[in-house]
């Protein structure tokens, strides 16, 4: 007979990962054992990538070699290129994602090997596809023309300027570098493990990214940093506290608050709070960051709850131009590094993951045939 099971899975241990680690009462967050607070700001999404993939901070050649890969991989295959333009009409931007990773898995030339060299180059076309497959989305929604992927550009640089059109500003493309790099890993989060559980039964790495993206999606997990925004819009500058003590004491959930393992700050959210002032006061107009300030407190005071990652990303991403309905396809922009790298480690080291289940359901049902149901 099995035991009890913990409800959502809290606090087991599902699985062991040398790619990121929390500490949810001190909030700490590492990557390979990198302090998420020495990586933002002075390590690039690409090198964090890396890190995550290849297990190593690169040197100046890995970088290089690492950093030109991801540029030739700035190209969709012959499946997505023939079908984007329908799906961009007939699905939401992360159903459109599920489509077209599933589709760019067709055009992959490693699509039959699960072998470690071809995981790798797999990653890493991943990694360089998806800002390209939701800039490319979003050109074909609109009609607009994009300018086509710039090599001289990082990831964050091209990204901007194919969503917005325009060249972005160095220190916009700083601060959504470091959103990349601060939204890369965190352990066993729910689309990571639903990766991880998809590749554990020896399927590929596409079919996994799928599962991952999919389970992004929903607003108690990636779902929810686009849902901040639409709870702001649709709140009266002047009476947020209010607006806010209702929802709770109606019973509502305020998106971008809580987590299952910090109990204190996420230490992603102190990053993220700090560049939504930035970018606020620069646009001169920082409404929706004081509106931000004002709900944490009243959240704080009411609940006890702090911000999670999902939170201030929302304003920064408004800030930097990025539409809201692309905000959580943005997090699986860089997530797509770790949801990479996690199937590799899986691959690597590999059991099927299949846990047991409490059967709460009737016992010694009598058939009966149809005529007597
Ligand atoms: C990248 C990420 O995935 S970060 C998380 C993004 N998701 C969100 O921001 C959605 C809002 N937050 C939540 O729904 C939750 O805090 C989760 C899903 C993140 C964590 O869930 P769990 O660990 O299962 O906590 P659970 O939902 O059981 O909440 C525990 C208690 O806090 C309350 N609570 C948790 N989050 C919130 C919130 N955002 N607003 C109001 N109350 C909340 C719950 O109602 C519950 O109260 P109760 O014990 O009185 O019933
Ligand atoms: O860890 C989690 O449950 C959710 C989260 O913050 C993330 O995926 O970044």
């Amino acid at each position: 007979m099995a035991d009890k099971p913990t409800k959502g899975l809290a606090d087991v241990v599902a699985a062991s990962t040398a790619l990121s680690d929390i500490d949810g009462q001190a909030g700490r967050l590492f990557y390979r054992g990198y302090d998420i607070h020495d990586l933002a700001g002075r390590t690039t999404f690409e090198e964090t990538a890396h890190l995550l993939q290849y297990g190593t901070l690169p040197t100046r050649e890995q970088l290089s070699a690492y950093g030109e890969e991801l540029v030739r991989g700035r190209t969709l295959g012959t499946l997505v290129e023939a079908n984007i333009s329908e799906i961009a009409e007939r699905q939401a931007p992360m159903e459109a994602l599920r489509t077209l990773v599933s589709l760019a898995g067709g055009d992959d030339p490693d699509k039959d090997s699960n072998a470690p060299e071809a995981n790798l180059r797999k990653a890493a076309r991943l990694t360089a596809q998806q800002p390209l497959l939701v800039a490319r989305y979003h050109a074909a929604r609109t009609g607009a023309v994009i300018p086509a992927p710039d090599p001289s550009l990082s990831v964050a640089a091209n990204f901007l300027l194919q969503i917005t059109g325009r060249t972005p500003g160095e220190r916009e493309v700083e601060i959504f570098d470091t959103c990349l790099v601060l939204h890369a890993d965190h352990t066993m989060n729910a689309s990571t493990f639903a990766a991880r559980v998809c590749a554990a039964t020896l399927s590929d790495m596409h079919s996994a990214i799928v599962a991952a993206i999919g389970t992004l999606k929903g607003p108690l997990h990636g779902g929810a940093n686009e849902q901040v925004m639409r709870t702001l819009e649709s709140l009266d500058a002047g009476a947020v506290a209010q607006s806010v003590r209702d929802r709770l004491a109606a019973g509502e959930k305020i998106m971008g608050f809580g987590h299952r393992v910090y109990k204190t700050e996420d230490p992603r959210a102190t990053h993220l709070r700090q560049m939504s002032r930035e970018l606020g006061e620069a646009s001169g107009d920082d409404t929706y960051y004081r509106m931000s300030k004002e709900m944490e407190e009243v959240v704080f005071e009411t609940k006890g709850l702090y911000p999670n990652v999902d939170f201030y990303a929302a304003t920064v991403y408004h800030y930097l131009g990025i539409p809201t309905d692309l905000f959580t396809p943005v997090f699986s922009v860089s997530r797509m590094s770790g949801w990479t790298a996690h199937v590799i480690e899986q691959h690597a080291d590999n059991r099927l993951i299949r846990p047991d289940s409490e059967y709460i359901g009737e016992r010694d049902q009598k058939w009966k045939p149809i005529a007597e149901r």
